[in-house]
């Protein structure tokens, strides 16, 4: 089946919620690597990717559209250009594999949904994308799963770490340093002075070598 992946991508001063931990600059970088990831898996489960970008932006795998309108109208925009099945996939979830993809594509139902933890959405894979309507921010799991009924849509829901995990606070940067092997943004963290640590109470975090902080 020909699918298409839409990444919703903010180049400019993203993940401000780590700024506590990295400089814009690094945020950038760091964003960008995480891109990678996304991008990486998408392609090599045969699907093209499209990014959504809040700002002019190059990339030599992907198509670029450049939408300055707030994230749910732009990401609505783009599902009424659809005439395939559509997967809207976030670019902060850099442990995602192309075999979790293939499996929510996969999926015997109309639309198939991967949960952020909070209550967030990570990906949505849609058959009938322009029926639909994206409802980011807040609840938007129980917004997208109301979305789906009005529509008439089947859905599955996909219970998956590496899918479920979206790199948003200080604490989350754990999850890539211990399973995200391989993978560009653990690369640009351990690069960047990062790794694990326990703390009195053997809780896992991290920590930043002070030699690599630009703060
Ligand atoms: N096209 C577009 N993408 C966005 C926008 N805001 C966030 N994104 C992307 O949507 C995904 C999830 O966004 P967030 O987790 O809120 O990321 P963020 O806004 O960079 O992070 P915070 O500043 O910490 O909230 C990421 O892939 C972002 O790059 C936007 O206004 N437009
Ligand atoms: C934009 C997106 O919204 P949510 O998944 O929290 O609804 C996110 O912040 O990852």
């Amino acid at each position: 089946m020909y699918f298409h992946a839409l990444i919703p991508f903010k180049p400019v001063n993203p993940k401000t919620r780590l700024s506590c931990i990295l400089t814009q600059e690094e945020r950038e970088a760091f964003a960008r690597a995480m891109l990678e990831d996304v991008i990486a898996a998408v392609q090599k489960s045969g699907c093209s990717a499209t990014l959504l970008c809040t700002h002019s932006f190059k990339h030599e795998n992907a198509l670029v559209a450049v939408r300055t309108e707030p994230l749910n109208d732009a990401i609505n925009w783009a599902l009424g250009q659809f005439h395939c099945p559509a997967l809207i996939i976030m670019a902060d979830i850099p442990l995602v594999t192309a075999g979790d993809i293939q499996r929510l594509i996969r999926t015997e139902k109309d639309m198939s949904i991967v949960p952020g933890r909070g209550g967030g959405t990570n990906i949505i894979f849609l058959k009938k994308p322009r029926c639909f309507r994206a409802d980011y921010y807040g609840a938007s799991f129980l917004d997208h799963m109301r979305i789906a009924e009005e529509c008439g849509f089947s859905v599955e829901v996909i219970d998956s770490f590496r899918m479920s995990t979206d790199i948003d606070e200080k604490e989350d940067l754990v999850e890539i340093l211990i399973h995200g092997k391989g993978r560009k943004s653990r690369e640009y963290l351990e690069s960047s002075g990062f790794s694990i640590v326990l703390d009195e109470k053997g809780r896992v975090g991290v920590q930043r070598d002070p030699h690599e902080e630009a703060l």
